[in-house]
């Protein structure tokens, strides 16, 4: 890890509905000559349509907060797509829309710890994103169960794709691979090649760590019919955008509480935030130019990152809830760290002697009032070096789009 190259071409503009046109933005920067100079000089995957819509994608995880934004983005900006399957282990009704538009959508309910599933699943496809994974920093499963589909799950999908001849694999890691640690070291503007201390306990990051690993050490091996298998690894920060759960339960917090949210992290304390739509863009880009730049990409870890402001957990998601109505009560935290500390125990109490009876998995843990009170920010161009990535969204409309959803699923619209 560590090789570093030159940048690619490759801009790319997001148009609403699954069942939009899919056109190829002109060359970046050269406007109506780009487009003159594409018809002399086609880019990669400007062949013309017979030959344009030939591959097949599968994206595990598909009917995910960040699933949906990837499936719905390869629709939208993958001239090659030919077939695209969307493998979950819950399906969502909404795919039934997306099976009207030129690419074939199938959709494969399936458990990525059954490796039979997935190998066939996986067979025929050339390109396999895979996000699949169990996001559980409240206590909501068990250690075993997130290590078998976190690292189990992505072992079957290396094994499914060299047993299967698929050559592509991008795998959706995360930034809690790297920190923050468990000694609480600050991560501040680092980046792929930040020496960091990555240290962790919690089930959750000890998963994504290690299915990472598994991903970058099987790029290379031989797949069936012998050419190598080229995987990299994408490492979002704390996503955000339509659909994200833990904003949605910040907001039903918040109503709860008669439209006020209480500060209990210092502002002082920033962490990396990424949009849902700009990591979804990172994710179709990446599995695109991987098929062309296999040398310098393969085995190759990625920050996902836009331009999202730098601010504490709880500023940044009052950008979105403050439209919404809510108030951040407090301009430092209302309560002394200890005192969060031992409510923070005892809802790790109060869930375990529940748990007969009810799952209760607050917000606040000590892994989670940990991870607020670390500053991790990301500060990184590799993914415009290595593959031309440039956020999609801006962060107006970033921040627009995700006040709407709020408003949207909460009926808070003012
Ligand atoms: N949400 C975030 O802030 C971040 C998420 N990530 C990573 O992004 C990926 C997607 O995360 P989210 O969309 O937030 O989570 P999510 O929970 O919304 O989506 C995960 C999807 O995987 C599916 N899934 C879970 N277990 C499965 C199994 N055994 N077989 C097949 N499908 C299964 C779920 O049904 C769900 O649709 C995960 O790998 C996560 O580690 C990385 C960084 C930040
Ligand atoms: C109750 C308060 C202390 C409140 O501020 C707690 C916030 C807490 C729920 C979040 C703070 C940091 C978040 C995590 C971070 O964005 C990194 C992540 C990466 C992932 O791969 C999955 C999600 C998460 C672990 C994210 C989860 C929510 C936080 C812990």
């Amino acid at each position: 890890m560590g090789r570093e190259g030159g940048g690619a071409s490759g801009r790319g503009r997001c148009v609403a509905g699954p069942g939009a046109c899919r056109r190829r933005p002109p060359v970046a920067g050269l406007g109506g000559l780009g487009l003159w100079l594409q018809c002399l000089f086609p880019q990669p995957g400007m062949a013309d349509s017979a030959q344009a819509q030939k591959l097949v994608y599968l994206v595990t995880g598909g009917c995910g907060f960040l699933g949906e934004h990837v499936v719905r983005m390869l629709l939208q900006q993958e001239p090659q797509l030919r077939e695209l399957r969307i493998f979950d282990l819950h399906l969502g009704p909404w795919l039934e829309e997306l099976k009207t538009g030129p690419v074939q959508v199938t959709a494969i309910q399936g458990d990525v710890t059954q490796a039979h599933e997935v190998a066939a699943a996986v067979a025929g496809a050339h390109v396999v994103i895979h996000t699949a994974g169990l996001v559980d920093v409240f206590g909501k499963t068990s250690p075993e169960t997130i290590h078998e589909v976190n690292v189990q799950g992505t072992r079957n999908v290396i094994e499914a794709c060299v047993q299967t001849g698929t050559r592509f694999l991008v795998y959706t890691s995360s930034m809690e691979v790297v920190g923050p640690n468990i000694k609480g070291q600050p991560f501040y503007r680092g980046n792929e090649n930040t020496p960091y201390e990555a240290v962790h306990r919690h089930p959750y990051p000890c998963s994504k760590a290690l299915a990472e690993q598994l991903v970058l050490e099987a790029n290379g091996r031989k797949v069936l019919g012998g050419l190598p298998l080229v995987t990299c690894a994408l490492r979002p920060t704390g996503i955000y955008g339509e659909g994200h759960q833990i904003m949605r339960d910040f907001y039903h917090q918040g109503l709860r509480l008669g439209g006020r949210l209480f500060r209990a992290i210092p502002a002082s304390v920033e962490h990396g935030r990424v949009y849902v739509g700009n990591v979804a863009w990172m994710h179709v880009l990446v599995a695109r130019e991987l098929q062309h730049r296999a040398a310098l990409m393969g085995g190759q870890v990625y920050f996902c990152y836009d331009n999202s402001p730098y601010k504490s957990y709880e500023d940044f998601n009052m950008e979105f809830l403050g439209p919404c109505g809510l108030r951040l009560v407090g301009t430092r935290p209302l309560l002394p760290y200890w005192l969060l500390l031992f409510l923070a125990a005892l809802n790790v109490l109060l869930q375990w002697l529940l748990r007969p009876l009810l799952l209760y998995a607050p917000l606040l843990n000590p892994y989670t009032l940990a991870m607020a009170n670390t500053t991790f920010t990301v500060s990184t161009d590799k993914a415009r070096r290595h593959f031309g990535y440039e956020p999609l969204f801006s962060w107006e409309e970033s921040r627009t789009r995700t006040i709407r959803w709020v408003q949207a699923v909460e009926g808070s619209a003012q």
